[in-house]
């Protein structure tokens, strides 16, 4: 194992310096941090080298967790954030402390996190509770909250950033994230999607694309909570039991068997005991268990069996677990490659991310009951024992022949952080028919012998286990080679339950619209769109012609909503909402408005048309008030409005336009705005502008218009420009 890094270790000398004073111990006494169980159990898997370590070890886990952000790369905004955050790593924070002694506790300020690319990933050495609550970081909260609602910035555990970097997401990569609720880690995917790519043109829609599940109904939703931020195209959100994703037959046009669904890089973040979370989810020292893990390791063997199969032959899969324990981490890698005979491979990941500090994965390990006894091998008739064959460590060849060493192990004093493992791997064979559909026949090694088709707890020294048809429904299967692809039993031979789904809404189909239909004619000519953006990629959500949104697709997506199995996909969403219609009575407005929304990717094709200028001071203006009349904005903007026909038009406003005030701005404003028959409005939320007032630092009251403190305006133009709001504003 390797040394202990004394030196890099923030934990190991003076505990009371090093631990940013009170706040990070905050709720230190009331939550009993120790658990003797937990203790052995960790003691006895040999985690640590000697003692000194040991006691870093178990400090760190009982201090609370540093917050951590992660500025979102491939947005605009990106450089003018990481500066403020570079200005703001030269900020000490006093806060006051009860002890007269030490009257004030100094903060050190937020560090750039050495390991992750480009100082996009910042630490703020101290507590969320602290950060909210305490005066002296009040500027630094409402900038962190104001770019995290907008989508610049994602708060997000340090060590969670680490699976979507070791996936390695190229623009046209197909991506499965198997277990993504809420989202943190498909935030990461969908920025490595966007990641401009040398071969295309500027803000040109990824060819790939992010398909994001997750088996709970709830937290499906969640994910699109939160990836919409984002805005992507190229993002598909569905709601399965990993294990059992449904086998797609894409709609091919060649002459051969249709080709089936695979990805390109496949992410398991599986559900896990969490006990690398105890810095966050203190209540884990009382709760936790040597049974939790027995209960996941067979349901965490299929989601990665799975994923495997999903993957095309050459892709990669990560998988990843926030536990510590080898029973839900070494043993399940070791069991899926045992029944993977070949066809995966660990990969070597040391020379990536050479500033993380990591641990190898562990070769042996202790399989205990509930008591904390050490059980030697498997034995089906022990009473209460809940472990599996496959919970055991393999033979120190077998070990050796699977590289265990290759994962990655986290632990909290090695840089402050959460605990976490990730394994990276490689598919290297084919290992279903679905891969046998992109491999040439020659190339295919594995015969129907050689498939294995295994069920959780089957004795991991023997390579085959025979299953009976009743078992095959319970147990993850891996689909014969040289099964014929168009047979239906391509499917896995494995039964979804119900869970979760009674009480979500009922979800509107997704239809294609028309290229042809005229409406889509109409919003080309108002708004001078170029024929670079594809006419044949407007979704909608109706099937009877009553839409109001159109949302945009990339071609990636289309395709999957076009496969021939695509009733298979539970869709829970998909799409960015570019055009939403609000039919305004008595003006002539054009109906269909610009969705804040969709305008990164609408702008590079827009034609002038719909642009006006602004001045600094109309930006004001707009945020200061409600529905201004053309007549207070400036005279440039104000004719330009007046000679346009009313709806939906796109502020622009240049850097080289701000004043002291707003120096914070790099790069054009851009903003939907409705013009009305005498005033206009942002139609932007308030999140939004939130957002803005934060990031140019100015010192202005917002909201007066959503707080309907807006000068008098007709009836007519106070519905209408009501009915233009945005919906979340609303
Ligand atoms: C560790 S969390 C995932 C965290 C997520 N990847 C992120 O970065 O935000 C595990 C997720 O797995 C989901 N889950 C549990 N069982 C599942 C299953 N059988 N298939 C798919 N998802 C499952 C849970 O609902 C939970 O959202």
């Amino acid at each position: 194992m390797a040394r202990f890094n004394k030196r890099k270790s923030q934990w190991s000398k003076d505990k009371k310096k090093t631990s940013d004073g009170s706040d990070r111990r905050e709720g230190y006494k009331k939550i009993d941090r120790n658990n003797a169980l937990f203790e052995a159990y960790y003691r006895a898997q040999g985690l640590c080298e000697d003692e000194e370590e040991w006691t870093a070890f178990f400090d760190t886990l009982r201090v609370v967790l540093p917050t951590t952000l992660r500025i979102t790369a491939f947005r605009q905004e990106a450089e003018g954030l990481r500066e403020t955050m570079r200005k703001a790593s030269d900020m000490h924070i006093n806060i006051p402390t009860d002890s007269s002694d030490e009257p004030v506790t100094t903060l050190p300020p937020p560090t750039p996190m050495p390991w992750y690319p480009n100082d996009l990933a910042w630490t703020v050495h101290s507590s969320r509770a602290v950060i909210k609550r305490v005066p002296q970081f009040k500027r630094l909260h409402n900038f962190l909250v104001a770019e995290s609602e907008v989508g610049n910035m994602t708060r997000q555990e340090a060590v969670s950033m680490i699976p979507p970097l070791l996936l390695d997401v190229q623009p046209h990569h197909w991506v499965i994230d198997m277990c993504a609720a809420p989202g943190s880690k498909t935030t990461q995917l969908i920025e490595a999607l966007h990641a401009s790519d040398p071969q295309a043109p500027k803000d040109a829609v990824p060819s790939g694309l992010i398909l994001a599940n997750d088996a709970n109904g709830k937290r499906s939703y969640m994910l699109v909570h939160h990836t919409r931020r984002l805005q992507s195209p190229a993002l598909v959100i569905t709601n399965h039991e990993a294990q059992f994703f449904p086998n797609i037959r894409l709609s091919g046009s060649g002459p051969g068997p249709a080709p089936i669904l695979q990805f390109d890089r496949v992410l398991c973040d599986v559900p896990c005991s969490g006990d690398g979370t105890l810095r966050k989810n203190e209540k884990i020292w009382q709760t936790w268990t040597i049974n939790d893990a027995y209960g996941l390791h067979a349901l965490q063997i299929r989601i990665l069996e799975r994923g495997a199969q999903l993957c095309r032959v050459g892709g990669r899969i990560v998988y990843s677990t926030c536990s510590m324990n080898p029973i839900e981490n070494e043993a399940v890698i070791a069991q899926v490659l045992r029944q993977a005979n070949g066809a995966l491979a660990l990969v070597d990941v040391s020379d990536q991310l050479p500033k993380l500090i990591r641990r190898p994965g562990l070769s042996s390990w202790k399989v205990m009951d509930g008591q904390g006894g050490v059980l030697d091998s498997y034995a089906p008739d022990r009473p209460k024992d809940k472990s599996t064959p496959s919970c055991y460590s393999p033979s120190e060849e077998e070990a050796g022949r699977m590289h265990l060493d290759r994962c990655i192990r986290i632990y909290p004093h090695l840089q402050d952080t959460g605990a976490f493992f990730v394994a990276v791997l490689s598919k290297v064979s084919p290992m279903t028919a679905a891969d046998r559909n992109g491999v040439e026949e020659e190339k295919v090694e594995a015969t129907e012998e050689d498939v294995v088709t295994t069920k959780e707890g089957a004795n991991p020294t023997k390579d085959k286990v025979e299953i009976t048809e009743e078992e095959s429904s319970k147990a993850s299967t891996i689909i014969p080679v040289k099964r014929p692809a168009e047979n239906d039993q391509d499917q896995p031979r494995t039964r979804e339950k119900k869970t979760g789904r009674g009480a979500m809404p009922k979800e509107e189909p997704f239809i294609m619209l028309d290229p042809n239909q005229p409406e889509i004619k109409d919003i080309t000519d108002f708004y001078g769109i170029s024929p670079d953006l594809p006419t044949s990629q407007y979704l909608v959500r109706a099937e009877d012609g009553t839409h109001k949104t159109l949302y945009f697709v990339s071609p990636a997506v289309k395709s999957l909503l076009q496969a021939r199995d695509v009733e298979r996909l539970k869709l829970i969403n998909t799409g960015t909402k570019a055009f939403v219609r609000n039919d305004v009575k008595n003006i002539d407005a054009f109906p269909f408005r610009i969705q804040a929304d969709g305008l990164p990717l609408l702008t590079p094709f827009l034609g002038p048309q719909r642009f006006v200028d602004a001045a600094f001071s109309d930006v004001l203006t707009l945020i200061r008030e409600a529905n201004p009349k053309f007549d207070s904005l400036s005279e440039p903007m104000a004719t330009k409005l007046r000679a346009m026909r009313a709806g939906c038009v796109i502020l622009r406003l240049d850097p080289a336009q701000m004043n002291e005030a707003g120096k914070g701005l790099k790069y054009p404003l851009l903003m939907p705005l409705w013009r009305a028959n005498v005033s206009v409005n942002l139609l932007i939320s308030k999140i939004e502008i939130r957002a803005l007032v934060t990031r140019l630092d100015l010192d202005i009251e917002i909201g007066e218009g959503a707080k309907g403190k807006g000068h008098a305006k007709t009836e007519e133009e106070a519905k209408a420009e009501e009915e233009a709001k945005p919906e979340e504003s609303s």
